[in-house]
């Protein structure tokens, strides 16, 4: 699974408008009713911040991949993107309208609707009592898309095949398919509202490895023949590679670097991602010493001043201590690190320890 992904065109844009919009994304979590952060800190008042002020543009038609180590915040971006939780601060447009401007009402439907998720456990994420029929005619009835009972019926039998189902098993119940089954099952539910934007939150990393290659291309197969704009979570890079247009790296709630996948994964700019890219074996870059990421991720309820990268980052600098560096631009890329402050588009240097 190593190739380009040479079917979307990097970072397409319709008329220069993303149709996802995330500006200043935060949240952060109170931890303070917590008996042993009460214990712990004398004030009573112990925040974690989640996530902190994201800014991502997604094109129409485009996969933006976020990537990070566990506890990033990749799955609490996803879950606010979709409307399930709502951020802090910033906020979050697609298609030009503030889906958390306004709670409830028709307008607010109509955004939510354009939205869908497909979550990372099938199993978990399809009701075992109900028919597969029902669980895919649900948002069809929710969103009032089609009144009619066996018009409504067709289109599901529409929806299964077009993931790659029979229609005749609308009939059954989902502990009759297998795993892979079961995620096509929750695609055809998620394609029913007719969505733009879907946040695919590690799609396939419930599935056996022979199954997860076949399911990553019924997601590219239907982005392509639907117009579809991906948001798609992975802690697997080589599937992150097999999928993106452009990828994100989160560290403890900031985006540490932004690039068109193929520059990422050739010359990665900010020594974090550097370090996720050669941990893995099958992704690292050719000619370069391979390394593991040092030292542990900080705890995110106290993270480190200034870079939040600084104690584990080879290349740090006094200042990387206490100032939280911009976000530059190089070239293609936004990179959020002090080596790039004169602006020079270079590959990293080797490291100074
Ligand atoms: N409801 C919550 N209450 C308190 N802290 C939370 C809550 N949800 C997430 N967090 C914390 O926010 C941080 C980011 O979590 P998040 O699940 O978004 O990370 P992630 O990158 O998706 O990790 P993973 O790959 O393990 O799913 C973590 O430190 C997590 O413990």
């Amino acid at each position: 699974m190593s190739a380009a992904p040479d079917h979307i065109a990097e970072a397409p844009a319709v008329d220069g408008v993303p149709l996802v919009e995330v500006e200043g994304l935060g949240r952060v979590f109170d931890l303070s009713k917590r008996w042993l952060n009460r214990l712990l800190d004398g004030s009573g008042k112990v925040t974690l911040t989640a996530v902190d002020g994201v800014d991502i543009a997604i094109n129409r038609g485009e996969t933006y991949a976020l990537v990070g180590e566990s506890g990033s915040g990749k799955s609490t971006i996803a879950r606010m993107v979709v409307g399930l939780l709502p951020p802090t601060s910033g906020s979050v447009h697609i298609g030009g309208a503030d889906i958390w401007a306004e709670s409830g009402g028709p307008r607010q439907r109509q955004i939510r609707r354009r939205i869908q998720m497909i979550f990372q456990d099938p199993f978990a994420s399809l009701n075992p009592r109900w028919r597969v029929g029902s669980i895919v005619a649900e948002p069809i009835k929710a969103f009032g898309l089609i009144a009619d009972a066996r018009d409504r019926e067709a289109r599901v039998g529409e929806l299964l095949a077009l993931v790659g189902l029979d229609p005749r098993d609308a009939g059954k119940f989902p502990h009759e398919f297998s795993g892979g089954q079961r995620q096509r099952i929750a695609i055809a539910r998620a394609l029913a509202s007719e969505p733009e934007f879907i946040v695919c939150d590690e799609p396939t990393s419930a599935l056996d490895v022979s199954v997860q290659a076949q399911v990553l291309n019924l997601l590219r197969e239907l982005q392509e023949r639907l117009g579809l704009t991906y948001l798609f979570i992975s802690h697997n890079l080589a599937v992150v590679r097999h999928m993106a247009t452009r990828v994100g790296v989160l560290y403890l709630g900031r985006l540490v670097e932004e690039a068109p996948a193929r520059e990422l994964f050739a010359a990665p700019k900010q020594p974090y991602t550097r370090m996720l890219l050669d941990a893995v074996p099958d992704i690292g870059m050719e000619g370069v010493e391979r390394q593991s990421i040092a030292g542990e991720i900080p705890n995110p309820i106290n993270p480190p001043a200034g870079c939040h990268f600084n104690p584990r980052c080879p290349y740090v600098m006094p200042h990387c201590k206490t100032i939280v560096p911009p976000l530059y631009q190089v070239g293609n890329a936004k990179v959020l690190c002090h080596l790039y402050a004169d602006g020079v588009d270079a590959a990293l240097p080797p490291p100074a320890r």
